[in-house]
């Protein structure tokens, strides 16, 4: 019997199979499968055994919802059992997203899911998917840490601390707020992620649904319209992306409108527009004006994580003080929670 790791890869589309047309980059049906086998690499004694799922139709990830999250975390379900860890192959443009959402969506995660892809195609001369994939598959099988994870660029962070930080550039994420798992250097350093073995608690996955949620990212001289506007029904939601620490305009028409929007039961959660760092309303009284009102803290989430921590969240259920306390807690990993705790 085989004592190799097997590892189940599920190809969601993404640059990584694509092809050239005269469209520009289309995925390809049967193209990824092709030139994989074409890679010797990939079949070399260190690398696990793995199963290519291929979905239909590939999607260009900017055109998947929520519902793809879904049925992608329902495949890994239908197929956890037989095997010892997961990769998923998505495009770069919403797979910090994807990754924060199955980081809710999943409890009991005892193997490890990596969600990885590439700049240039698998197939064309100087691809990163062939590094990306064959060390996703490595790490998957000789280094399971057990949480959803997003490999790319030789470095392997938290996917609810990931974000796209490069449109074009090979080194494409970043975790601003928070280490890196593991780095693949000359060796495999595992830096902030646990390697363990598996665990034997049945999966359990979350039902998400695509949740009417706005996002707006503040400036000088913005008017309180936008805000009324942007939370009319259904709108059950509201981020802000304020300066620096949580910042706003003071005793304005802006924060009428916000206090308007709370007191119509419309969770407001304040994000940073910086690229990094945490809120901490009660650092300057332009925060605090906000918590007085009733704004919760988005702490040091991404913008992904607050996204999909909400939409999580709403899906689960409709009681909206419930929502703001799971709101502040660390459910995945995706905050700090140290200092602030406002
Ligand atoms: N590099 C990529 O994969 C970008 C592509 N547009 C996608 O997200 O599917």
């Amino acid at each position: 019997m085989s004592t190799k790791k097997k590892i189940y890869i599920a190809y969601t589309g993404g640059t990584i199979g694509m092809m050239k047309s005269a469209h520009g980059y289309v995925p390809a049906p049967g193209f990824l499968a092709k030139s994989i086998a074409g890679m010797p690499e990939f079949y070399r004694p260190e690398m696990p055994e793995f199963t290519l799922c291929e979905y239909s139709p590939l999607m260009d990830s900017s055109d998947m919802t929520p519902a793809d999250w879904q049925r992608i975390a329902d495949d890994i379900l239908r197929n956890y059992g037989d095997y010892d860890g997961f990769v998923i192959l998505h495009g770069t443009d919403t797979m910090a997203y994807t990754a924060s959402a199955l980081s809710f969506m999943f409890q009991n995660l005892g193997k490890p899911v990596i969600v990885t892809g590439s700049q240039i195609p698998l197939a064309a001369l100087r691809s990163d998917g062939q590094t990306n994939l064959l060390n996703a598959l490595y790490i998957a099988a000789h280094y399971p840490i057990h949480e959803v994870s997003l490999f790319f660029n030789n470095r392997l962070f938290r996917g609810n601390r990931s974000t796209k930080a490069d449109a074009d550039g090979f080194d494409a994420f970043a975790s601003p707020n928070f280490p890196a798992l593991l780095e693949a250097g000359i060796d495999i350093e595992l830096l902030n992620g646990k390697v363990e073995p598996i665990k034997s608690l049945p999966l359990d996955v979350a039902q998400v649904t695509t949740q009417e949620i706005g996002v707006v990212t503040l400036y000088p001289g913005m008017s309180a319209n936008i805000i009324d506007n942007l939370v009319k029904h259904p709108v059950k939601a509201l981020i802000l992306q304020s300066y620096g620490v949580g910042n706003a305009p003071q005793g304005g028409p802006l924060i009428d409108a916000i206090k308007r929007a709370i007191e119509a039961k419309i969770i407001v959660l304040n994000c940073t527009q910086c690229f990094k760092g945490t809120v901490n309303m009660s650092g300057y009284a332009t925060g605090n004006a906000l918590a007085d009102v009733g704004v919760i803290s988005g702490q040091d989430m991404t913008i992904e994580a607050a996204l999909t921590k909400l939409h999580f969240l709403l899906s689960q259920t409709n009681d909206v003080e419930k929502i703001k306390g799971l709101l502040k807690k660390n459910l995945r990993g995706e905050l700090t929670n140290e200092v602030h705790s406002d």
